[in-house]
């Protein structure tokens, strides 16, 4: 072979050779990068290995397809690693907290009480992040004390409010009445009845406005909230319209009109577009009604669902214990007679009636887990450290399924909650920590003493109307929730009968 040859040759090789060694350097990158993804923080919290890239995450969906729950499968963790574990999902930190000591330290940790962004959250404000459930630092802090202080003025927890929730109680025993008459021994559909008049007496609270449960715009707007359309809804923007054409400045009727005011002193007329963006746009919190859409957005999403849910459960519960429905209607028959309805005076004389309400919340079980919480600085916890960024939740459901609290947690049984009193009756006992169904800490539920009160008023006003039944020859319904935006029961139906 001539030396052109030989060079030519001894070219190709030395290329080869250059694109082999840089292939193997690439590989062997990848494999140091792909151990070293491996491993966790350091003093992370224990849990399943991570693969690289991905994490734990192929085992995690595996556990959560035969678990369908995400609580039970971080309970399958739990039981495995303790309390506090760490799992990375793709490149995202997740902790999770059980039990009752580490949920309660957990909760009342300012490092958590961010929220992490969330694209979908952000597009119903365009964007932008706005609201009280998935805000943090000061904006959040700033709307959830106004939001807080403005409610409580307005009558949340005060008086006032029973009368509000009282007339949807009756209106919807009215209903029911009808509504069990006409379907007899087929037994009325009950998983959504409560829906509507929730939605209705957070409605009035908000806008001043009361419509009949059977009004177009209310089933409507009820709709919207129930599919979780979270967008800016047109029936928002409707009556924040309304109020800006019909109220008077510094004499509030409601909630919007109180935060319309606070606009306008902290930012004049100057947001009062006419383009719809410009609107609703979120330059600036107080500048745009965006925000104050947001925020009632955030109180019918939170609000509707888990009060309505919570009573639905209640209903359930009783087809399976016609015992406790029984003694329920002994005591509004001894304690109230039959000549009028349940009022808010009369909670403490009902130890019983309150027993169930607290059994209902402890197993119903709608809001297993806080919403996730994020952590916004590297902190040491109970000796582990959290890093910045990850993502918290706090399992609520291991403490109302506590064997060693509550000894029989998976029986629903009133009397936990009681103690014999001196005249030989029954006491209600004080409302145990580990019933932790509004949440602790700054990120506690807003709504707390709305729902408290609604879940009073329904429950005995509907009680001492109506009796519920099983449908006859049809199998019990399951306890057992649907997964949703939280866990609703499933579709479900009951003889509803007038108590006289
Ligand atoms: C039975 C009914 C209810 C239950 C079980 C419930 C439960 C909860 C829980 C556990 C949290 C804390 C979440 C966390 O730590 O991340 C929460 C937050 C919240 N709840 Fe409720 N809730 C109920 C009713 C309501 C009502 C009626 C409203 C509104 C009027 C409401 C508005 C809110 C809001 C706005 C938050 C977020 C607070 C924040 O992030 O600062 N809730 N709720």
């Amino acid at each position: 072979m001539q030396q052109g040859s030989w060079d030519k040759v001894e070219l190709s090789i030395q290329f080869h050779a250059m694109w082999l060694i840089a292939v193997l350097i690439l590989v062997l990158a990848l494999l140091i990068f792909a151990y070293a993804d491996t491993k966790k923080p350091h003093d992370f919290p224990p849990g399943p290995k991570c693969l690289p890239f991905i994490g734990c995450y192929l085992e995690f969906k595996k556990l959560m397809k035969q678990h369908k729950f995400m609580y039970r499968t971080l309970n399958i963790y739990h039981e495995k690693y303790g309390p506090i574990i760490g799992l990375r999902l793709g490149r995202r930190f997740l902790i999770s907290v059980s039990g009752k000591d580490a949920v309660q330290e957990g909760l009342s940790r300012e490092e958590f009480d961010g929220r992490q962004r969330s694209f979908m959250v952000d597009h119903r404000t365009m964007g932008v992040r706005r609201g009280v459930i998935f805000t943090d630092g000061e904006e959040w802090k700033e709307q959830r004390r106004f939001a807080l202080r403005n409610l409580r003025d307005l009558g949340l927890g005060k008086r006032s409010m029973e009368s509000m929730i009282r007339e949807e109680a009756l209106e919807l025993v009215s209903r029911l009445t009808e509504m069990g008459k006409k379907a007899g021994s087929e037994g009325v559909q009950m998983e959504k009845v409560y829906t509507i008049p929730v939605l209705s007496s957070l409605w009035t609270i908000l806008s001043g406005q009361r419509y009949s449960q059977e009004d177009e715009k209310l089933k409507k707007f009820t709709g919207l909230v129930t599919t979780l359309s979270r967008l800016i809804t047109s029936a928002g923007i409707e009556t924040v319209e309304e109020h800006k054409k019909t109220k008077s400045d510094g004499e509030p009727r409601d909630f919007i009109d109180t935060y319309l005011d606070e606009m306008k002193k902290r930012d004049g007329e100057a947001s009062y577009f006419s383009g719809l963006y410009e609107k609703f746009s979120f330059k600036n919190v107080w500048s745009s009604e965006g925000q104050l859409i947001a925020i009632c957005d955030d109180l019918f999403g939170a609000g509707t669902e888990t009060t309505s849910y919570t009573l639905a459960f209640g209903v359930l519960f009783l087809l399976h214990h016609p015992d406790v429905q029984a003694k329920i209607h002994e005591e509004l028959d001894r304690v109230i007679g039959r000549d009028r309805f349940p009022t808010l005076d009369d909670k403490p004389n009902l130890p019983y009636l309150n027993a169930v309400i607290y059994e209902i919340r402890r197993c119903c079980n709608i809001v297993p887990m806080t919403v996730p919480h994020r952590c916004v600085r590297d902190t040491e916890f109970r000796g582990y450290t959290i890093p910045k960024e990850a993502s918290i939740i706090f399992n609520l459901w291991s403490l109302y399924m506590d064997r060693d609290y509550w000894g029989d947690p998976h029986v629903f049984r009133p009397e936990r909650f009681l103690v014999p009193d001196e005249s030989g009756g029954w006491k209600l006992k004080d409302e145990p920590s580990w019933l932790l169904t509004f949440g602790l800490g700054q990120r506690r539920c807003l709504g707390e003493p709305l729902a408290r009160a609604s879940l009073y008023v329904f429950f005995s006003v509907i009680s001492h109307g109506l009796r519920f039944k099983n449908p006859p020859g049809c199998p019990l319904p399951s306890t057992e929730g649907v997964q949703g935006f939280v866990a609703g029961t499933g579709p479900f139906k009951a003889v509803v009968e007038p108590r006289f």
